[in-house]
């Protein structure tokens, strides 16, 4: 397989987190082998979503270097990342795929002021040598998410709004001329009138400077405004993935048809009810046989409560169900 067409390959990840005691404890399986690819040629968004606790957040710092998988791999570039040992082969990997992280205001020392973080990239990147030639690149990536450099020059986190502070870590990353962008909820923290002007950008920056996103959101509504593709998670799988439009207008796993009916329309600030934090009933779905979903599945059989699913391609995406699986 030519690897070198693929921005990024995530094959057969796995992460297991083992909860409650070592020796006594029940293995959590966040990530279960998901595979999934963004190429090299056509820039896209690639959305992950699904509710709390379905393994987007750690699928993304696994992609972002910042958790070591259980088993698999993932290639940027054709390259393991878990194989870049020297510091500049990291560096170089960090220059390209740079996070967002969910609330900006954990993204920023509250005692330092914001633009100099963005000078401190701009220097520690090598973008330029010095802060004099910083301030140039920096504004010119202000003015990409909005803003400019008066606006936030010698001020500190707290004299930002929420929108403000994320479209300047956004700028941040976007110093480094990174290939792929890594959100994750970036916008959750963002006041609700102010969310789409965000996410939109994220679109902007794939049109106008090929930039990749993986957006990772509880939001339907965002998602589907800006995806190009997206994959539904549930319990450590991806139970559905293709273009958005298709998962999204037709959708196929129950648990996606199930998301969907409850997103009213048009209703950007809606996030799923019956959210689950990590609760016996949580824990029991990870480790249980067969599908993870059967037990909230209404057109389940005997099948799905013994064997887990494979994944099957019917109408331009995999869904893992066994309603679909050919006999
Ligand atoms: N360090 C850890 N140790 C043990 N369990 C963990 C750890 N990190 C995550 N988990 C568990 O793994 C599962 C997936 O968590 P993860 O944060 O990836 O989900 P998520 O879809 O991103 O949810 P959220 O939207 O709340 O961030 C959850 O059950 C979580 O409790």
């Amino acid at each position: 397989m030519n690897e070198q067409k693929y921005l990024l390959h995530v094959k057969d990840l796995t992460k297991v987190f083992i909860i409650g005691g070592r020796f006594l404890g029940v293995k959590l399986v966040a990530v279960n082998k998901e595979s999934f690819s963004i190429s090299q040629d056509k820039p896209e968004i690639f959305t992950i979503a699904g509710e709390t606790g379905s393994g987007k957040t750690t699928l993304a710092r696994m992609i972002l270097g910042l958790l070591e998988p259980t088993s698999g791999e993932i290639l940027y570039k054709g390259v393991n990342i878990a194989k870049l040992n020297s510091k500049k082969d990291r560096k170089n990997f960090m220059r390209e795929v740079q996070p967002i992280f969910q609330n900006p205001f954990e993204a920023f020392n509250p005692l330092k002021r914001v633009d100099s973080y963005l000078y401190e990239t701009a220097v520690n990147f090598g973008v330029v040598s010095n802060k004099g030639e910083a301030k140039e690149v920096v504004n010119k990536m202000l003015e990409v998410v909005g803003l400019s450099l008066r606006e936030i020059e010698k001020r500190y986190p707290h004299e930002l709004s929420g929108g403000q502070l994320q479209r300047v870590s956004i700028a941040r990353a976007l110093i480094t001329t990174p290939s792929l962008l890594v959100a994750d909820e970036p916008v959750s923290m963002v006041d609700a009138s102010l969310r789409m002007s965000i996410v939109n950008l994220f679109k902007d920056l794939k049109e106008k400077m090929g930039v990749s996103v993986i957006y990772i959101t509880h939001d339907l509504a965002t998602a589907y405004y800006i995806s190009d593709r997206i994959a539904i998670m549930y319990r450590g799988n991806i139970v559905e993935m293709g273009p958005v439009e298709k998962v999204m207008l037709n959708p196929l796993h129950p648990y996606t048809k199930l998301l969907i009916a409850s997103v009213p329309e048009a209703d950007i600030d809606k996030r799923w009810t019956g959210e689950i934090k990590l609760s016996t009933q949580e824990v029991k779905e990870f480790t249980k046989l067969g599908c993870k979903f059967s037990e909230r599945c209404d057109e389940k059989d005997s099948k799905c409560i013994n064997e887990e699913p494979k994944k099957v391609f019917v109408d331009d995406r995999w869904v893992m169900c066994h309603k679909y699986a050919k006999n």
